[in-house]
């Protein structure tokens, strides 16, 4: 259904802020966000490119990455998600039902927090200013295995009491620590910012809570067997703003707009906006990298660690990369992409183990000892950044 080229269109002409906006809308399709005075025409052939490209990377892509219709019964939403869990790793979801108004203007408001605010106003909520990792990254604070990442971002976290609890009775990270408050845009610059997030976080809670009852369905498992992993979850989340790379670009740092890496927790659901040639996945046994591009309406989702632990690594945590844009695949007003990962994962002080009827479903040597999600979650997020 994705395939069709068939373009409507309608305008819609939005004051956000300070800053009136102007949203193209076709039919199925992702809604860029433009400045009032842009090359209209322009812009049209731009979209009509991505149409056609979206409808011809569909086959290569589903032959990698399955596209799962949420809409399907519980029953085979499980053997769907547990197909993709246990052979790449990553799948796309598409009738999740989080309005695609929502998205849509989620979307939005990362590009305003990238382009309406100072450097002195991001630096005044940079994660510098927290002891838990939350807040604003200017370009190259992030780093990935030691190398700066071509990205700026902000990072919001859940502010758990449960974690507080955790944390403070536990003297095993000192000085560390991941609880605390998160830093938002100053509400007179960015007015919608917050409300949009916070609705957009209990959406994607939900879609969280119905991907963890379908895997527990294809695992075999009691189909309520992670609720009481989850009634605190503990969700973080990026924006994040990949500019183009610069021709001038001296040295081997912001090599890439994330290096390689995986995700610490549960599920990640990526919200990202049409440029394509960017997240790419490393299947187990492969040496080359494949790329996974966005599908209208789709959230890219992938599992993390503590999912392949459970399951004692017959789900795969799969080794993924995000290279910088190439100003070719970028809307023409724009030199960058906006995407923003949604981290599912379990209670800050869920102990994981693996599952015992999993191990021997794995036919793998038990891998792991138990784990508290929370010092996972520590000790990576305490070498993210250099600031
Ligand atoms: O931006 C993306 O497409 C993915 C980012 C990512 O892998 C992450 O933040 O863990
Ligand atoms: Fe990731």
């Amino acid at each position: 259904m994705f395939r069709s080229v068939a373009i409507s269109t309608t305008f819609t002409i939005r004051a956000v802020g300070a800053t009136p906006i102007m949203m193209l809308r076709y039919q199925n399709y992702a809604v860029p966000v433009l400045r009032l005075g842009c090359n209209v025409a322009s812009d049209m052939n731009y979209q009509k490119r991505c149409l056609h490209s979206t409808g011809m990377a569909d086959s290569t892509l589903e032959s990698t990455v399955p596209i799962i219709d949420m809409s399907m019964s519980d029953e085979e939403l499980g053997k769907s998600i547990h197909h993709a869990c246990t052979t790449v790793g990553f799948f796309i979801i598409v009738q999740h039902g989080v309005p695609e108004e929502l998205r849509a203007r989620m979307l939005q408001q990362a590009r305003l927090l990238f382009s309406e605010l100072t450097l002195e106003e991001k630096e005044a909520i940079s994660v510098k200013h927290s002891n838990s990792y939350r807040g604003f990254q200017t370009m190259g604070v992030n780093v990935t295995n030691g190398q700066r990442d071509g990205h700026e971002a902000l990072d919001l976290v859940s502010e758990s009491t449960r974690a507080i609890v955790t944390r403070s009775s536990d003297s095993k990270f000192k000085d560390l620590t991941n609880y605390g408050q998160n830093q938002w845009p100053d509400s007179r610059l960015l007015p919608d910012f917050r409300n949009t997030t916070e609705e957009f976080i209990d959406a994607m809670q939900a879609v969280g809570l119905r991907l963890m009852s379908a895997c527990s369905r294809g695992l075999g498992l009691d189909p309520h067997f992670f609720e009481p992993y989850f009634d605190d979850a503990y969700w973080s989340m990026r924006m994040i703003r990949y500019p183009v790379d610069s021709e001038d670009r001296m040295d081997d740092d912001y090599d890439f707009g994330v290096g390689e890496h995986t995700d610490y927790g549960v599920f990640t659901m990526i919200l990202c906006d049409d440029v394509k040639g960017t997240l790419q996945i490393r299947r187990k046994g492969q040496s080359e990298w494949t790329n996974v591009d966005p599908v209208p309406n789709g959230f890219i989702c992938n599992l993390g660690d503590m999912l392949a632990r459970w399951s004692n690594n017959l789900y795969v945590s799969t080794p993924h990369r995000v290279l910088r844009p190439q100003k070719s695949n970028c809307h023409p007003l724009q030199n960058d992409r906006i995407s923003i990962p949604f981290f599912f994962d379990p209670n800050y002080d869920s102990v994981i183990s693996p599952i015992g009827e999993l191990v021997e479903k794995s036919k793998n040597p038990l891998l792991f000892d138990p784990i508290m999600y929370g010092d996972h979650l520590l000790a990576k997020t305490s070498k993210n950044f250099m600031v």
